[in-house]
């Protein structure tokens, strides 16, 4: 069974995240998307906010498991018996360091990583812009699923702005 591991913060998960994690679930057995809990950088979501939107998102991809890790994304990987990462890249200031990254995993534990060349439509996207823009009343509909809007709607904007 091959699997692979989609790692990320996902805080929220955007529909450049979902593009990159459709077409990995098509080239592989089972796809893990691995939710970072990093304990030094408060989200604007929590991680058991950032996973129920994911598996939401994701259920009718029927190899998706979303789960959330802490530490080294190779011991995950590990755990997960994946010997693959999937990352997208969005532009050329992505891939320096998704590079040292792919290069240390190798290293550590021969993990390999798949670079996936995310959609023209989704290439300028991250979260934090999406946080930016919904923080001040934009419409970020056309680049996050409804689950995430209608969320970030609750959480961000302010009464009367
Ligand atoms: O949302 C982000 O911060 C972010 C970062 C890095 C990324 N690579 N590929 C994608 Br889609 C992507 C999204």
């Amino acid at each position: 069974m091959r699997r692979a591991v989609c790692p990320g913060s996902f805080d929220p998960v955007t529909n450049g995240h979902l593009d990159i994690i459709g077409r990995a679930s098509r080239l592989f057995d089972e796809v893990i998307v691995g939710v970072l809990i990093n304990e030094s950088k408060r989200g604007l979501f929590t991680v058991e906010e950032r996973i129920e939107m994911l598996r939401e998102v994701t259920a009718s991809d029927g190899n998706v498991r979303v789960e959330s890790f802490q530490g080294l994304l190779v011991d995950f990987c590990r755990t997960q018996r994946a010997g693959v990462v999937v990352r997208g890249l969005r532009a050329v200031s992505d891939f320096d360091y998704e590079l040292q990254m792919a290069q240390m995993n190798i290293g550590l534990a021969g993990v390999e990583t798949l670079f996936m060349p995310t959609s023209p439509l989704y290439s300028f996207l991250s979260s934090s812009l999406v946080k930016d823009v919904a923080k001040w009343g934009g419409d970020v509909s056309p680049h996050v699923p409804d689950v995430v809007r209608e969320r970030l709607r609750e959480r961000l904007v302010r009464p009367g702005s």
